[in-house]
C-alpha cells in the first residue's frame, strides 16, 4: 500500500459514472514543485517550499538534491531545503526516475560539478527520451559529456565558465530551462540563443518566474529566442508557495464537463504562467460551462460539446485530457503543432491513436497533429494499455467514465508520476474504480 492507500502496482477498472459532483482542491503544481526545490538547493541557506507535490517526480527531485548534498526535511506539506549553492557534491550518481524535467534541469546544473552521472530505473521511458540537444550545448560550453547516443545513462563534467551558447528548443524547452538554472552560478553567465522552432514557451516563462522569485536577474526577448542571465549571481533563500497544478486539473475539469453535475475546483489562480490554464478556454470553446470565482473554477457538466482546432503546444500537458473531451465532441477536433508529444512518457500521438481506435473511435495522425472524431456513445468493455504514461491513464480514465461498460487500464499506478490522488479525487466526486493488484504472484 502507498500514501494513497492503493496497491503498489495495479490495473484499474473504471466504471461508467452517471454524474460527478463535489468540491476539490487542486494538487500542487508539478512544474513549480520541481523548479522551486531545485532553486532552493541552488541557494545557500534555508528555503521553505510551501505545499510541495507528493508525486514520484517531486520525490525524484528531492532524492537527487539530497544525493547532491542538500539538506531536505519534510514539514507537513512543506519541504525545508538547506541548499548547496553553487557546489553540488561531485562524483555522485543521480537517478531522476521517470521525470524528464528533473533529469534535464539537473543535467544542466551538473556542469557545476567535476563529474555527475545520471541513470534511470525507467530505461523504457525516460531512457528512450532524447537528451542530445542539451548535451551538445553543454559540450559547446566546454563540459565533458558521455552518453549512450544522446540518451541515458549520461555523465557530465564541468566546470564551465559560460558565455554565448546556442541550444535547440525544437524537441523540448527543458534543455533551455536547464541552462537557465545553471547560468547565474557561472562566472560569465549565459547568453542563450534558442534555435529551431521554439516549443513549450510557457514552461520557459515558469523558469524565468522561478529565477525572479529567488532574486536572480534575467532578461528575455519577447519571443524567448534570446535569454541573457548574468553570471556571478546567487539564488536567494527564502519562502515560496507552490501554486495549484493546471495540467492535472485539466483532467478533472474535462471529467466534470463530460458528465452531468457540478464540480468546484479550488486553488487555481487566474494569474498563472502554466500554459495548461488554457484548457479552461479550450473546454469553454467546445461548449463547456465553466465559470470562475477567484481561485475556484466551477464546472456545470453534461452540456453538448463540439469540435475545435487548436495549436496544442501552448497547453502541451493538457492535450491528453482534452482529447477525452474531443472524443465526445460533435465533429473533428485537431490538435496541431504537437510533435513533441511523441517525445514524452510514451508517443502521445501514435499510442493515443491506437488506444482510441481500439475503443472504437475514429482517429488519425500526422507527424505533428492528432485528429479525433467525436462520438455520442462509447461501448467500453475492454482493456486499454496505459503505456506507463500518467497522462494516457488520465485520458483513458475519462473515456471509461463516459463509456457504456467498464474500461480496464493497465499499469494505472503510473498515475503517481504526477497525480497520486487522481483516482481518489474522482472517487470524492462520485466515480467508482476497482483496483486490481498486479504485484502479487
Ligand atoms: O519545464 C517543465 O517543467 C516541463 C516542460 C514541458 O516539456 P517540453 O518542454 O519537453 O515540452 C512539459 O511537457 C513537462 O511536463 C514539464
Ligand atoms: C511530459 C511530462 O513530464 P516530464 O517531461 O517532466 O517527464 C508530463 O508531465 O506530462
Amino acid at each position: 500500500m502507498n500514501g494513497d492507500g492503493l496497491p503498489e502496482k495495479f490495473d484499474v477498472v473504471v466504471h461508467p459514472a452517471a454524474s460527478l459532483n463535489g468540491v476539490l482542491r487542486a494538487q500542487p503544481s508539478k512544474n513549480y514543485t520541481t523548479r522551486y526545490l531545485l532553486a532552493a538547493a541552488l541557494a545557500v541557506g534555508e528555503t521553505r517550499v510551501v505545499g510541495v507535490a507528493t508525486s514520484e517526480d517531486a520525490e525524484a527531485m528531492l532524492r537527487c538534491l539530497r544525493d547532491w548534498g542538500a539538506g531536505v526535511e519534510r514539514d507537513g506539506e512543506d519541504a525545508v531545503v538547506h541548499g548547496f549553492g553553487a557546489s553540488p557534491r561531485p562524483g555522485v550518481t543521480l537517478n531522476p526516475g521517470n521525470a524528464g524535467a528533473v533529469a534535464r534541469f539537473l543535467m544542466g546544473v551538473a556542469a557545476l560539478t567535476t563529474g555527475t552521472t545520471f541513470e534511470t530505473d525507467y530505461p523504457d521511458s525516460l531512457g528512450k527520451r532524447p537528451q542530445g540537444d542539451l548535451l551538445a550545448a553543454l559540450e559547446r560550453l566546454g563540459a565533458k559529456v558521455g552518453s549512450d547516443e544522446g540518451k541515458l545513462p549520461i555523465s557530465i563534467s564541468g566546470p564551465v565558465r559560460g558565455g554565448v551558447v546556442e541550444v535547440s528548443a525544437e524537441k523540448s524547452s527543458q534543455y533551455a530551462s536547464a541552462l537557465m538554472f545553471l547560468a547565474p552560478l557561472l562566472p560569465d553567465g549565459l547568453e542563450l540563443r534558442l534555435t529551431g522552432d521554439i516549443k513549450s514557451h510557457a514552461p520557459l516563462r515558469q523558469t524565468l518566474d522561478t529565477l525572479s522569485a529567488f532574486g536572480v536577474r534575467a532578461t528575455a526577448a519577447a519571443d524567448l529566442s534570446r535569454i541573457a542571465i548574468p553570471g556571478g549571481q546567487a539564488y536567494r533563500a527564502g519562502r515560496v508557495m507552490v501554486p495549484g497544478d493546471y495540467p492535472g486539473s485539466a483532467a478533472i475539469l474535462t471529467a466534470a464537463a463530460l458528465l452531468p453535475g457540478e464540480v468546484r475546483l479550488s486553488n487555481l489562480r487566474e494569474n498563472d504562467l502554466q500554459g495548461e490554464k488554457e484548457a479552461v478556454n479550450v473546454l469553454r470553446g467546445m461548449g463547456a460551462d465553466i465559470t470562475r470565482e477567484g481561485d475556484t473554477l466551477i464546472v456545470r457538466g453534461g452540456r453538448p460539446l463540439h469540435a475545435v482546432k487548436r495549436d496544442g503546444d501552448a497547453f502541451t500537458d493538457a492535450v491528453q485530457a482534452l482529447t477525452a473531451a474531443a472524443a465526445f465532441a460533435a465533429g473533428e477536433t485537431t490538435w496541431e503543432n504537437v510533435y513533441t508529444l511523441r517525445l514524452k512518457e510514451c508517443d502521445r500521438i501514435s499510442d493515443t491513436r491506437r488506444e482510441l481506435q481500439r475503443l472504437g473511435l475514429t482517429v488519425s495522425e500526422t507527424n505533428d497533429s492528432l485528429t479525433v472524431t467525436g462520438t455520442t456513445e462509447l461501448a467500453g468493455g475492454l482493456t486499454a494499455e496505459g503505456h506507463g504514461d500518467h497522462r494516457m491513464i488520465m485520458l483513458l480514465t475519462l473515456l471509461g467514465l463516459r463509456a457504456t461498460a467498464p474500461v480496464t487500464i493497465t499499469g494505472a499506478h503510473h498515475i503517481r508520476k504526477s497525480y497520486p490522488l487522481f483516482f481518489r479525487h474522482l472517487e470524492a466526486l462520485g466515480a467508482n474504480f476497482d483496483y486490481l493488484p498486479t504485484d502479487v504472484p
